[in-house]
């Protein structure tokens, strides 16, 4: 099967420094393929050339077979790019029932015809109310945004993201600033998603990258150093010494 996303030789210059140096990877259907590297790596920039606000000097993507290198970011979503929403996004004097229906009525366009509008609108709810039946928030969908803690919010971020049906989702450190119960929540969240969509995940918390990623990349001075399972990416001198050393010392 051809991967969902499939990048080739990625090169972006910002005057002298090469930020990525010919980046080649591919997320497989089904797959949480993450990509790991120390601070200055590349990875936002490569994330950026994923989502179509940076051009890159050299190279192609490819999503779901086509080629968007040149394809603005809105093209990129309708193709079946996620990314998951800034906390800052979410509405916060909107319960999480409502913040999830109405990124669930933007999927569906948002502007329903006359004729079925009530039943959309059903739709629309049963759909947010079965979401959130089975999620991390099942107790929380009458609370205000505003009166949720960081992690709930990270869950619902979520949660919208996944609403739009992506094919591939990016994840940009989706444990960034968690504590350790609410990291454990959002492990087991992706876990549950694993099936929905494939997974471009972005981590610095190794944890969650060796519980979750079928296939690590490591990206270290805009070169993939290494890719592999979690096992060998443990293994591997190379990763050990330019980053993973780091993590044992
Ligand atoms: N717009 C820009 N102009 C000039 N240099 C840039 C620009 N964006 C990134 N860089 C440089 O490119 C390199 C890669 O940065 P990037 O932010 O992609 O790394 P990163 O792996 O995401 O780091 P972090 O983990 O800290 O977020 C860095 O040396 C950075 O200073």
């Amino acid at each position: 099967m051809s991967p969902v996303l499939d990048i080739a030789g990625l090169v972006k210059t910002f005057g002298g420094l090469t930020a990525t140096d010919h980046v080649s990877l591919t997320v497989d259907t089904g797959e949480i393929h993450a990509l790991i590297g120390p601070n200055g790596a590349g990875k936002s920039t490569l994330i950026n050339q994923i989502c179509g606000e940076i051009i890159p000097n050299a190279g192609q993507i490819h999503l779901a077979g086509r080629d968007v290198t040149r394809l603005p970011p809105a093209g990129r979503v309708a193709l079946g790019l996620g990314r998951t929403f800034q906390i800052t996004s979410l509405l916060d004097d909107m319960t999480v029932r409502e913040n999830l229906g109405l990124a669930i009525q933007a999927r569906e366009g948002g502007n329903f015809r006359i004729f079925d509008r009530a039943a959309k609108r059903n739709e629309v709810w049963d759909e947010a109310d079965s979401v959130l039946a089975g999620s991390a928030l099942s107790a929380r969908a009458g609370v205000k945004v505003a009166d949720l803690a960081h992690g709930e919010k990270k869950q619902l971020e979520l949660l919208m993201a996944l609403s739009q049906r992506p094919r591939v989702l990016l994840l940009d450190e989706p444990m960034a600033g968690l504590g350790h119960v609410e990291s454990q929540q959002m492990i087991e969240a992706l876990n549950a998603a694993r099936g929905e969509c494939a997974m471009l995940l972005v981590e610095h918390d190794m944890e969650a990258v060796f519980a979750l990623a079928d296939r690590i990349s490591v990206l270290v001075y805009g070169r993939i150093i290494a890719a592999g399972t979690a096992e060998e990416i443990r293994a591997n001198p190379a990763v050990r010494e330019a980053y993973l050393g780091e993590e044992d010392a």
